[in-house]
């Protein structure tokens, strides 16, 4: 592992206690958004991490913060971003799916134009707790006939067991908490 990035991680994520709900430590990206040299780490660490999937059709990045790492990334390996979206943002037809999250439940959609069957994709956000939005996600993918390579994120919250939760699915954490 790139030990630039786990520092920026370890140094820059902030722990919020009780947020959004009493219970929750929210880990919060801001500060190391904020820091250019922090966010490079990140994003060269991760953009590493997805060429050793394989060659790879395009990146999926999740509302919001998947957007924030993933676009980059998107740039950086030179292959399609697509967006997937929470309910009620994607202007043409979409197909949906609706989880659960470790504070509440919602839906993601992405266009159904937006993946040709066949597809190889690595999905992108940054953190994994329950592993709702990546499970959902990877439903949204195989409904359109497009496989997932590869789950990638910044921080994995391991004692909710979201990674059991993709299996078979490769997933690939930069830091664990
Ligand atoms: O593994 P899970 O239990 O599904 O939780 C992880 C998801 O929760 C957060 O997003 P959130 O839905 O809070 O939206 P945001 O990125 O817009 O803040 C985070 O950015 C992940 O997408
Ligand atoms: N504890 C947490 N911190 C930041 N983002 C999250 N998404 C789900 N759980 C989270």
């Amino acid at each position: 592992m790139n030990d630039a990035a786990t520092r920026a991680i370890t140094g820059l994520v902030r722990p919020i206690e009780d947020w959004p709900e009493p219970g929750v430590t929210f880990r919060d990206i801001t500060p190391l958004l904020s820091d250019p040299a922090g966010f490079d780490a990140v994003l060269s660490a991760m953009a590493d991490a997805a060429r050793g999937l394989g060659q790879l059709d395009a990146v999926l990045g999740v509302e919001s913060r998947g957007f924030v790492l993933g676009a980059p990334m998107a740039r950086e390996l030179a292959v399609p971003f697509l967006p997937v979206r929470k309910e009620g943002k994607l202007p043409a037809e979409t197909r949906a799916a609706t989880y659960d999250l470790e504070y509440g439940t919602a839906t993601l959609e992405i266009h159904v134009d937006a993946l040709a069957p066949g597809a190889r994709v690595v999905v992108v956000d940054d953190v994994l707790a329950t592993g709702g939005t990546l499970t959902a996600t990877q439903s949204l993918v195989e409904e359109a006939g497009a496989t997932v390579v590869g789950h990638l994120v910044m921080i994995e919250i391991g004692a909710l067991g979201g990674r059991g939760r993709l299996e078979p699915t490769p997933l690939t954490a930069l830091h664990t908490y």
